[in-house]
């Protein structure tokens, strides 16, 4: 059985402030078995979001990291720093940093290794844009987006994939059922033939403007195993019935 994850990513959002809106949606949580809950602030209330949690079930991530384990990269941070200040979890390869920093599948796939190497689970972040899937190509676009970004040696212990279509990103628009399916099922099948039977593990999410109103339905997909939230889950009264429709959500 697939872990099932509901996983906050904060972005550039969240100050000191912020940091009981963590330790809410905690507290919201604690009686929901059957989904884990990974709340991704910025880099700088990871430690402090790492003390508020102490005590619950809800795991801290990172939102990126370097590849490398140290030197002269000024204004980055190495994922033993991130794994020091409290995070079990890093997101890589989101849309946004793709977008931002031409962050390549080799650079993922480089990060994804040296996440690995400081004991950090990734939550490794494909999809395509509008124009792509406008084009006809989404599938095979994302195929090799996973191919390229994943490291040998993934497995269900190290590896989280989230399906985030970039036109879905913070606009309100929702993927449908349809889509999320047939891409989930082809990442998977990419997984299968890259990584062989310890592909079938590997969480799958799906990420792209979910919130309450259409988590319950996301859910009941057999092959959505969670989501990657960003607007819904800065505050805990969005993001806590998001984890319940989660783990309500038939096996
Ligand atoms: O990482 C989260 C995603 O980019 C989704 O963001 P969103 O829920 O605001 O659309």
């Amino acid at each position: 059985m697939r872990q099932r994850l509901a996983v906050a990513n904060w972005k550039m959002n969240g100050h000191l402030a912020d940091v009981a809106q963590a330790r809410a949606i905690a507290d919201g949580a604690k009686d929901m078995t059957g989904a884990d809950v990974l709340i991704c602030p910025p880099a700088t209330l990871i430690a402090e979001v790492a003390r508020a949690l102490e005590g619950t079930a809800a795991l801290v991530g990172a939102q990126d990291c370097h590849a490398a384990a140290g030197g002269a990269h000024t204004g980055d941070l190495s994922a033993a720093m991130l794994r020091e200040a409290g995070a079990t979890h890093v997101i890589l390869g989101h849309s946004e940093r793709r977008a931002a920093y031409g962050e390549s599948d080799a650079q993922v796939r480089a990060k994804a290794e040296g996440a690995w190497a400081a004991g950090l689970v990734t939550v490794l972040c494909v999809g395509e844009d509008e124009a792509v899937r406008d084009a006809g190509e989404a599938e095979a676009f994302v195929t090799a987006q996973v191919e390229g970004s994943v490291p040998d040696g993934a497995g269900p212990h190290n590896t989280v994939f989230a399906y985030e279509p970039v036109w879905a990103v913070g606009t309100g628009r929702s993927a449908d059922a349809e889509t999320i399916e047939r891409m989930h099922g082809a990442i998977r099948r990419a997984l299968l033939r890259r990584l062989g039977d310890a592909a079938e593990a590997i969480p799958l999410l799906y990420g792209g403007s979910v919130k309450a109103a259409n988590a319950e339905a996301l859910f009941a997909l057999p092959q959505v195993d969670g989501a990657l939230v960003g607007g819904a889950s800065l505050k805990a009264e969005d993001f806590c019935p998001i984890i319940a429709a989660l783990a309500a959500a038939p096996r």
